[in-house]
């Protein structure tokens, strides 16, 4: 799958722009504040519903216009030529139409088309707390499967009602009697959601494993790990009742302190470079490569599970890899679309320059494609 083309009408600093890609790499050029990340954010909105960098849908539709209109073409594998169009009105609300059609549920076009975006602050994958790279997971995960992403819905309702029953057992605890529904149904979610979490993780492993060998030039040996409480993870029902007997072994503590200890809410995974943590001892260039190598993972796994390669969106990324790590990731990215953003291309190998179409951006207009 790669995207034909694209039309952006009144996005951000957007006046009126078409532009074709090519089906394997572009390379978007232009000074700071330009409209690169805007493009891939476009193309993003396409894909997700909603950005990377704003919440807020009034933000995506440019200062001076009353609404934004932006559309994608998509060439699938099997031949077909597909559209995602969304549009934002002067109420900021927003609209999705594929293949010229309204729909009604964001969760419709989820899948439709399928993007990684490699965005400098994913460095916080690395070097951040476990939110981060729980988030990752997550995030991740809700993308291949659709039951997941409910599980994980539900699992943060009941942990939020089971917090809230820990809160009030201090002063009534007579409804002590009541926490066995709660752990009985978190121990039910959190099963499943550890339970997948672990198939995903250990597939990430090998494959970012093979991936980041191939990026450093087999220097680095990169390990990604589980890191949860749960010690019997041979299936669901051995994760249930381990969890069932923590929850209950914290009970007294999680009373006093008013939440859950223990779940996978509390997960975690460890990633280290030749057997030493990255988050504390790596270089920030080692961060930077281990974080992509976790991304471009994404592209064989999407790929296992939907049967078609996504496109990578890589926003601000190469010139910061060196000239060896460079000329590794060009091999990698030989089956998929990329859509790369840079500021100058003499950081650039020029086996890239030479393989990629060239799209120069200036203040939000095309210079030349
Ligand atoms: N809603 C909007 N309407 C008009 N202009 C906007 C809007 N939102 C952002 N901009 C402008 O877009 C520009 C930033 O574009 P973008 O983030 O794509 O830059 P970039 O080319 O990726 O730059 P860098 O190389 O610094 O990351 C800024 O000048 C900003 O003022």
């Amino acid at each position: 799958m790669y995207i034909k083309s694209i039309m952006v009408k009144n996005y951000r600093n957007y006046e009126n722009i078409k532009l074709n890609f090519d089906k394997n790499l572009n390379i978007i050029i232009g000074d700071n504040a330009q409209g690169k990340t805007n493009l891939l954010e476009a193309v993003y909105v396409s894909g997700f519903g909603k950005s990377f960098r704003t919440s807020k849908d009034s933000e995506l539709v440019n200062f001076d216009k009353p609404f934004a209109n932006v559309k994608i073409e998509v060439q699938r594998d099997n031949g077909r030529v597909e559209t995602i169009e969304f549009r934002i009105n002067e109420k900021s609300k927003k609209e999705f139409l594929i293949n010229g059609v309204n729909i009604t549920r964001i969760s419709e076009l989820l899948g439709t088309i399928n993007i990684i975006l490699f965005y400098p602050d994913d460095l916080k994958l690395i070097k951040e707390s476990p939110v981060e790279r729980r988030k990752f997971i997550n995030r991740e995960l809700s993308h291949i499967s659709h039951i997941y992403c409910s599980d994980i819905i539900e699992y943060n309702k009941i942990l939020m009602q089971r917090n809230e029953l820990l809160k009030r057992l201090i002063y009534k605890p007579d409804l002590k009697e009541t926490i066995d529904i709660w752990n009985e149904q978190l121990a039910d979610k959190g099963a499943k959601i550890i339970l997948r979490r672990k198939k995903f993780i250990d597939d990430l492993n090998v494959i970012s494993n093979k991936i980041h060998a191939g990026v450093t030039d087999q220097k680095e040996q990169l390990n990604i790990q589980y890191i949860t409480a749960v010690k019997k993870l041979e299936n669901y029902d051995t994760i249930k009742s381990d969890l069932i007997l923590m929850l209950n072994k914290n009970i007294e503590m999680d009373i006093k302190r008013g939440f859950t200890s223990v779940g996978p809410h509390r997960d975690d995974m460890e990633i280290s470079i030749n057997g030493i943590s990255i988050k504390s001892f790596g270089s920030q260039g080692q961060q930077r490569t281990a974080a992509l190598s976790l991304k471009l993972s994404e592209i064989e796994i999407i790929k296992n599970d939907v049967g078609e390669y996504p496109i990578l969106l890589l926003d601000d990324v190469m010139s910061e890899l060196d000239i060896n790590r460079q000329k590794d990731l060009i091999y990698t990215l030989k089956n998929v679309q990329a859509i790369i953003t840079t500021t100058d291309v003499k950081n650039l190998l020029d086996d890239y320059i030479n393989a990629s179409k060239i799209i120069k951006i200036k203040n939000g207009n095309v210079l030349s494609h």
